[in-house]
């Protein structure tokens, strides 16, 4: 658990984080999201005590980080960032295995969480272990940063745009990856992103920072039904937001049951976004919709405009 009270920070004499309180709790996974210049960042990186507040505290299972050695606290929290920092002079499993081995785990033990990140991460091309970071592509980079950050089972992550700059396929699918992992692990994850669909697509909440204030936390839907005022709703999205809604549920929630039509089928657990273009490009306003190969029902486009989520 992560408890951010009354947190104030400047720069020059600029206010950049202005009494923001937060709690994130435990196996959580909790995106703030804000343009650039808000203030994410740097209210991230007092976690793990790179950025120091010049007024409030921050909790870690309930205990104040000001008063907790550095090393020993950032060992126990996984970070990865857009940048990544790999070390360049190591193979891509000595880089996983960094944290581990501070912690002195056994050599095997190493070996194993190695591969297992690997095979997690979808890094599991013969050889990757032992490659290093300048023959990968920025995405598989990326996704080395995010197995050395998760790499000691670390209960709290902190990640600070670890996708950013890659294209949208391989984005998505790290999310997914990840979405998956934290699940599993029911590991604690603060993310920091500019982009409002990865936030409400990967956050169980989402916290939205403007100018250094945190304006608005809440589950996305509630953002999205109940801003608190214009601002979070133009950030939302505005008539945008509706979409971005169908996005976060699953056909499943909205299937016909033994219902049959014509058309190329959506699978049951696409989104309702998803169901939503494949009617636009298919030119029809009812699909067969399947699970498991097996057709389950249909979906109608009125049932998404009708029946809000
Ligand atoms: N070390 C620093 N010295 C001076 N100003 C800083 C420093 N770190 C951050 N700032 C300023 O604080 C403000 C908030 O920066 P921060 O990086 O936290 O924003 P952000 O929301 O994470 O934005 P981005 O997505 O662009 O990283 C910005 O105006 C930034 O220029």
């Amino acid at each position: 658990m992560i408890v951010f009270e009354h947190i104030r920070k400047e720069f020059g004499g600029r206010t950049v984080i202005d009494d923001v309180s937060l709690r994130v709790e435990e196996g959580e996974f909790f995106a703030l999201v804000g343009p650039s210049g808000s203030g994410k960042s740097t209210l991230l990186r007092m976690v793990n005590r790179l950025v120091t507040p010049d007024g409030g505290t921050v909790r870690v299972d309930g205990t104040d980080i000001a008063t907790l050695s550095v090393e020993p606290l950032r060992r126990g929290i996984g970070y990865a960032i857009q940048s990544v920092g790999l070390f360049p002079h190591r193979t891509v499993g000595d880089n996983i295995a960094t944290v581990p081995r501070l912690l002195g785990w056994t050599k095997a033990a190493i070996d194993e969480r190695v591969e297992a990140l690997l095979g997690l991460l979808h890094l599991d091309e013969p050889g990757m272990a032992s490659r290093y970071p300048r023959t990968l592509s920025g995405g598989q980079q990326q996704r080395v940063g995010v197995a050395r950050a998760l790499a000691a089972r670390p209960r709290i992550v902190l990640m600070d745009e670890p996708f950013g700059a890659l294209d949208p396929l391989t984005r998505e699918s790290l999310q997914v990856s990840l979405k998956a992992i934290q699940r599993e692990t029911k590991t604690t994850i603060l993310f920091v992103t500019h982009d409002m669909d990865e936030a409400f697509g990967l956050g169980d909440r989402v916290g939205l920072m403007l100018g250094g204030r945190l304006v608005q936390t809440g589950t996305p839907t509630e953002l999205i039904r109940a801003p608190v005022d214009d601002v979070v709703r133009e950030f939302v999205g505005g008539a945008r937001a509706r979409l971005r809604e169908l996005a976060l549920h699953p056909v499943a929630e909205r299937v016909r049951p033994g219902d049959t039509c014509d058309g190329e089928p959506v699978d049951a657990a696409a989104s309702l976004q998803d169901a939503l273009g494949a009617m636009l490009s298919q030119g029809r306003d009812r699909l067969p919709v399947m699970r498991d190969g097996r057709r389950v029902g249909t979906i109608a486009l009125s049932d998404m405009v009708e029946r809000a989520p």
